[in-house]
């Protein structure tokens, strides 16, 4: 079983890897280079092997990272995996999400009528769904929110913001920019994603004081110590048969 993990910044990248890392003393493994611009850390577990790529920051920044390792390696799964803002009470600071959908929040229209998305004005799709089983599982083992998790282009920084996109998306647990963009190239190569998020901020009015980056950043390192066994067996019972399975859904793995 061969993951790919993205994250848009090196800070997220570096405490994934600690996670998946057997032993905390353990140095990390020096990043390969993929192509001039990317370079992803191979961590090595039983029945797991993970690649961690920093694929930069939006959507379109890490589609184009995950569609780069996705042309040049095979892999069974695709994670995006980074920090995020939480919805309130639902995900506090801190806490972990998992995403049961991959939603793309500000792809679409406004019409006086409200946002339409691009799915409903017939241009494509803006939900991805993971697998339902590995998300549950994933969710289960590191303690996070089973949420749909919110990819936008421009970071919710004003109370009205927020209201609006809960109001849209009243489930939605978390947000962050990313998601969407990796989803977009797992379905590209026929395969199944997975994302979590790790709470850094509220999502709400914008107060960089109240941000806790390495709250979050050492919840994503405890959130990948707990999944890596789960992807391990995960990839046991589905991985290998991914090969067969390039264009269909995986919502129901
Ligand atoms: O200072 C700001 O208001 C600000 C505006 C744009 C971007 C940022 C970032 O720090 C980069 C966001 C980065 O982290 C993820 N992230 C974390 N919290 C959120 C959030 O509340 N909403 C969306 N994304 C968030 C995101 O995935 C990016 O990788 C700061």
């Amino acid at each position: 079983m061969r993951a790919l993990v993205v994250t848009a910044v090196t800070a997220e990248a570096d405490s994934v890897v600690a996670g998946l890392t057997p032993h905390p003393d353990t140095p990390a493994p020096e990043p390969r280079t993929l192509t001039g611009r990317y370079a992803a850390v191979r961590c090595d577990l039983p029945g797991l092997a993970v690649d961690v790529l920093v694929g930069g920051v939006g959507p379109a920044a890490a589609a184009a990272g995950a569609a780069t390792a996705l042309a040049l390696a095979d892999y069974t799964l695709v994670v995006s995996a980074g920090i995020g803002g939480g919805f309130q009470p639902a995900a506090p600071v801190g806490s972990l999400v998992v995403a049961d959908a991959i939603v793309a929040a500000d792809l679409g229209a406004r019409t006086d009528e409200g946002f339409v998305g691009v799915h409903a004005l017939g241009f494509g799709t803006d939900v991805h769904l993971p697998p339902a089983g590995l998300a549950a599982r994933a969710a289960e083992a590191t303690g996070a929110l089973l949420a749909p998790v919110l990819t936008v282009s421009t970071v919710t920084g004003t109370a009205a913001r927020a209201a609006e996109l809960a109001a849209l998306h009243p489930l939605a647990g978390a947000e962050a920019m990313e998601g969407f963009g990796v989803a977009e190239a797992a379905a590209a190569h026929g395969l199944p994603v997975l994302e979590i998020r790790a709470v850094s901020n509220p999502v709400g009015p914008r107060d960089r004081d109240a941000w806790r980056i390495g709250d979050a950043l050492a919840a994503l390192t405890a959130g990948f110590r707990a999944l890596g066994p789960v992807l391990a067996n995960w990839g046991e019972r589905h991985g290998e048969r991914h090969g067969e399975r390039h264009g269909e859904r995986h919502a129901d793995r």
